[in-house]
């Protein structure tokens, strides 16, 4: 503790970017968002090959800015690849099981947070957390069936942003997030869009799986027909075809970049094919948010629209017309994935919440009804 404050240092590895700050209890002294060069992480050949950069870039930071880390509590970090779990705030250790799982996934950059943090606290000292990770599962069963019996959809996401914006919007309207129904639409390197019914996430694309819309690094749906005949051309391997999936589809896949504010230049330059893809990337974050009202059977209290793409006014401009029929627009551009893992690992430390242990068991484990498969039968 500092002047009887804590002091948390987070750090977020996303798709594009990866975000530090620096807090003092509640109170954000320091943030530096480094965009990295989608092509320079690509070249890559696994995203545990990223650590040495990202890990620079994070080092170089907390020199340049002269950064005080003398008396820190704890490091707190977004991670992923692990088992749908329930939400909360999760101890990660050089030998506890989340750390291990993280280790071993090649998912998403965001598997590099309990990496990062275990080597920052052996520099600094304090404890590491991770709070509600991509893995944070809520769904209801309905959005778990799929077409075949052996295959269950999961719930993959930014529930972290997600949650922390509808409980900052409830709270402006002095209203708790348990009492309302939102839809909230993060639009970052990856897209999720979330139906949150009286405070529980109950369905909402999974944005590795090619689930949902495009997204500036993800391909989003694509017909299955179509991508099992490029599995078995002979042309591609199982690696080539998840990537274009899940890290160098959508925008990076048509445009060569996951910069929108680079597109919406080309766009404002005459270039047809940006402006084909960028509108048709909104006309699908808009059809996903009209789904998310039908689960919600209508009643929305408001859309939230949060997420670095958010700023874009053209998107803002667009998407309006969509859905403006459905419920308040709610521009919560950015994101509060910062606020949202200080503020965890705070309640942690202050015992206001207890910590909990990752067990790499999954949360759902089959559904109950009578005639259902059993768990070892499916695959998530
Ligand atoms: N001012 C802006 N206007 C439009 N797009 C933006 C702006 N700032 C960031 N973006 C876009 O937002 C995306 C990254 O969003 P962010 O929420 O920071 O993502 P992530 O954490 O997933 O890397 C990128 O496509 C980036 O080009
Ligand atoms: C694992 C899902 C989280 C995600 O997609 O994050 P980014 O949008 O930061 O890539």
């Amino acid at each position: 503790m500092r002047n009887n404050k804590y002091v948390v240092f987070v750090v977020n590895p996303g798709s594009t970017s990866t975000k530090i700050a620096l807090f003092e209890n509640d109170q954000k002294i320091f943030q530096e968002n480094v965009n990295h060069d989608i092509k320079e992480l690509q070249a890559c050949r696994t995203i545990h090959d990223q650590l040495p950069k990202r890990m620079a870039t994070i080092l170089n930071a907390i020199s340049d800015h002269h950064l005080d880390l003398s008396g820190i509590d704890a490091f707190a970090a977004r991670a992923g690849g692990l088992v749908g779990l329930s939400g909360g705030v999760y101890r990660i250790t050089e030998n506890n099981t989340l750390y291990e799982t993280t280790l071993n996934s090649n998912r998403h950059p965001n598997v590099l947070g309990p990496q990062i943090v275990i080597e920052l606290a052996k520099i600094y000292g304090g404890e590491c957390f991770t709070v509600n990770p991509p893995d944070v599962d809520e769904l209801c069963d309905y959005e778990r069936v799929t077409g075949f019996k052996e295959l269950f959809r999961e719930s993959r996401g930014h529930p972290l942003n997600h949650k922390e914006n509808c409980i900052r919007y409830a709270q402006s309207i002095n209203k708790h997030y348990e009492d309302l129904n939102l839809i909230c639409v993060h639009l970052g390197g990856g897209v999720t869009v979330g139906a949150h019914c009286k405070g529980k996430l109950i369905c909402c694309n999974d944005c590795l799986s090619g689930d949902g819309p495009m997204a500036p690094t993800r391909s989003g749906w694509v017909p299955s027909s179509e991508i099992v005949k490029m599995c078995f051309s002979n042309t591609y391997t199982q690696e080539e075809i998840l990537n274009r999936i899940s890290k160098c589809g959508g925008f990076t896949d048509h445009l060569g970049t996951a910069d929108v504010q680079e597109i919406v230049k080309r766009i404002e330059a005459g270039d047809e094919y940006a402006a084909l893809i960028y509108n048709a990337f909104i006309y699908q974050v808009a059809k996903q948010i009209g789904a998310c009202s039908v689960v919600l059977e209508g009643h929305v209290d408001a859309i939230i629209l949060t997420g670095g793409i958010a700023k874009d006014d053209y998107l803002k401009k667009q998407i309006r017309k969509y859905i403006e029929w459905i419920a308040p627009i709610i521009d919560q551009a950015g994101e509060y994935e910062m606020e949202g893992l200080a503020s965890g690992a705070i309640r942690v430390l202050s015992k206001a919440e207890p910590v909990k242990e990752y067990t790499g068991i999954p949360i759902f484990n089959g559904f109950k009804c009578k005639g259902a498969p059993i768990l070892k039968d499916y695959k998530g």
